[in-house]
């Protein structure tokens, strides 16, 4: 078939637009609207100039209430394809985001490039009557409502590569955007226990752990950061598996080597909120089952100290807890959080840290439960290099690294006492004799783990073994809470 010169289609479709100008003249007072309305699309449909152009409709709303994700997803994006041809801009801010937010204003235009394709976007508003057009005295506004959508014009034969590939590339850039401008949150229990529940308090999370200032083994950091990516990417592969979106973390290792500090690096590299839950303060299967199901996607559950910092009765003591009233167990716990918690939501995560993973019920360890176990242990010369240069800024080839390296290797020193050597002095020369310093004294000392912190578990173990069987749950509780304070203070400050 020959294809119509632009000239040509110019013209037709200039006699078509004065043909439904005077079509609307001639029924505008004979014809009620939506007659008229359905007689000029009839004939614009037969008249029209067929032409090789293609253009999309994206509505700001699908389906009546609903908003039009790619709608809101379009605004984002071409809010960076603004040129200094747009002549009318919105502005505003809600207290929330950090930055102003500058988007297309109706009726502006904008052309994009993607592939070598030009892709045309136009920004409608339409008003129409909802009504009968008469003022809602009642709402104090008019009944005119604004319809808003997009056209996105471009050449027909470009349609499959802009429905396969654009689109869902104007998804994933709006993705992107947002993840970096979202303030991540960190959600606490709220100890007031009121209207028969608990409640997740809130907080911003501002900490400044990466994956670059955690010190640990760069194969292991890779090696998370991939299991994250791939957990990320598998959506269907989880669906077409049947298995819930969910991917379990077992952190474990002596106290100071950067449990938390990792939990948050996770939260940060995933863009991703943390529900820090506190099981010692829940009374009933019930309070955890509403306090996790008020936890939302995207999300990472923390469950900190596992081993001490509750004496939940599982399978392994096969009874219930012996305090009355309490009737939290681990059995409901874990058969929750496996079933249908994490069928409840997509892109859960949960971390359980524990500094003596020998001592977990069973349960826990058996194999689906946690996905991935991951040892956290004592400052390797590479970890002290990170955190030299997180701290002191010095380069690697520092002639006190050596002498360092050959004394740090096999040396019980936590990441959380190195840190604290390196931040007695801003001088780093000074900073690192004094941690020279500490590392032969601990060598000359038989290289004994110096407050490597087992103190929090072996102090309740000890206490555990003085006392007989029916007050074992009471030390556990009164340890709980004599440690809460420190703990709850120092994750406050690891977490914050
Ligand atoms: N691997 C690490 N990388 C960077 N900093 C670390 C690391 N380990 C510890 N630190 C520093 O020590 C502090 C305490 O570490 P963190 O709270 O992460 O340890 P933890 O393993 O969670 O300890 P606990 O078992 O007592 O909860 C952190 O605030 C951080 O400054
Ligand atoms: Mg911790």
């Amino acid at each position: 078939m020959a294809m119509a010169s632009p000239s040509s289609i110019f013209s037709a479709y200039a006699s078509m637009t004065a043909s439904i100008m005077l079509l609307r003249s001639i029924t505008n007072d004979l014809i009620p609207q939506p007659i008229r309305g359905y007689l000029i699309n009839t004939f614009r449909y037969f008249f029209k100039p067929r032409s090789d152009s293609l253009t999309l409709i994206i509505q700001e709303y699908s389906g009546g209430i609903a908003r039009n994700h790619l709608y809101d997803a379009a605004e984002v994006y071409l809010s960076t394809k603004i040129t200094p041809q747009n002549e009318r801009l919105s502005v505003s801010k809600t207290p929330k985001e950090k930055k102003l937010s500058i988007r297309l204003e109706k009726g502006e235009e904008l052309v994009d490039l993607f592939h070598g394709v030009k892709l045309n976007w136009n920004l409608i508003c339409s008003e129409f009557e909802t009504g009968n057009g008469s003022y809602d005295h009642s709402r104090n506004s008019s009944t005119r409502t604004e319809n808003k959508y997009f056209e996105l014009t471009f050449e027909k034969k470009h349609k499959e590569m802009v429905v396969e590939t654009y689109l869902p590339f104007v998804l994933e850039k709006e993705k992107e955007m947002k993840d970096e401008e979202r303030v991540l949150k960190m959600h606490t229990l709220n100890t007031f226990y009121s209207h028969g529940g608990f409640m997740w308090d809130s907080i911003n999370l501002d900490h400044p752990s990466t994956f670059e200032t955690v010190a640990m083994e760069a194969e292991m950091k890779n090696h998370i950061m991939e299991d994250l990516n791939r957990f990320l990417r598998r959506r269907e592969f989880y669906r077409k598996a049947g298995r819930a979106w969910k991917r379990g973390y077992l952190l474990y290792g002596p106290p100071g080597t950067g449990k938390s500090s990792l939990i948050a690096a996770m939260a940060n590299y995933l863009k991703f909120d943390i529900y820090d839950l506190q099981l010692d303060n829940l009374v009933t299967d019930s309070d955890l089952r509403k306090l996790l199901l008020a936890t939302a996607n995207r999300s990472i559950l923390v469950i900190e100290d596992i081993d001490c910092s509750v004496d939940l009765p599982g399978r392994r003591h096969g009874e219930g807890r012996k305090q009355p009233n309490v009737q939290l167990s681990l059995c409901g716990l874990l058969n929750f959080i496996d079933g249908l918690w994490s069928s409840c939501g997509d892109e859960r995560i949960i971390i359980l840290t524990t500094n003596h993973k020998e001592r977990l019920d069973p349960a826990l360890l058996r194999p689906g439960r946690m996905d991935m176990h991951i040892h956290m242990s004592y400052c390797s010369y590479h970890g002290f290099k990170v955190l030299a240069s997180n701290y002191l800024d010095v380069s690697w080839d520092h002639h006190l690294f050596g002498e360092i390296e050959g004394l740090i290797e096999g040396t019980h020193i936590t990441p959380a006492q190195v840190a604290e050597e390196l931040m007695k002095s801003e001088d780093a020369e000074v900073a690192l004799e004094g941690f020279l310093k500490v590392l032969k004294r601990k060598k000359m000392e038989g290289d004994v783990s110096e407050n490597d912190g087992s103190d929090k578990t072996e102090l309740n173990q000890s206490k555990r073994s003085k006392v007989g069987s029916t007050q074992k749950r009471s030390v556990c509780i009164s340890k709980r809470k004599n440690s809460t304070g420190t703990k709850r203070g120092r994750r406050a400050r690891t977490l914050q």
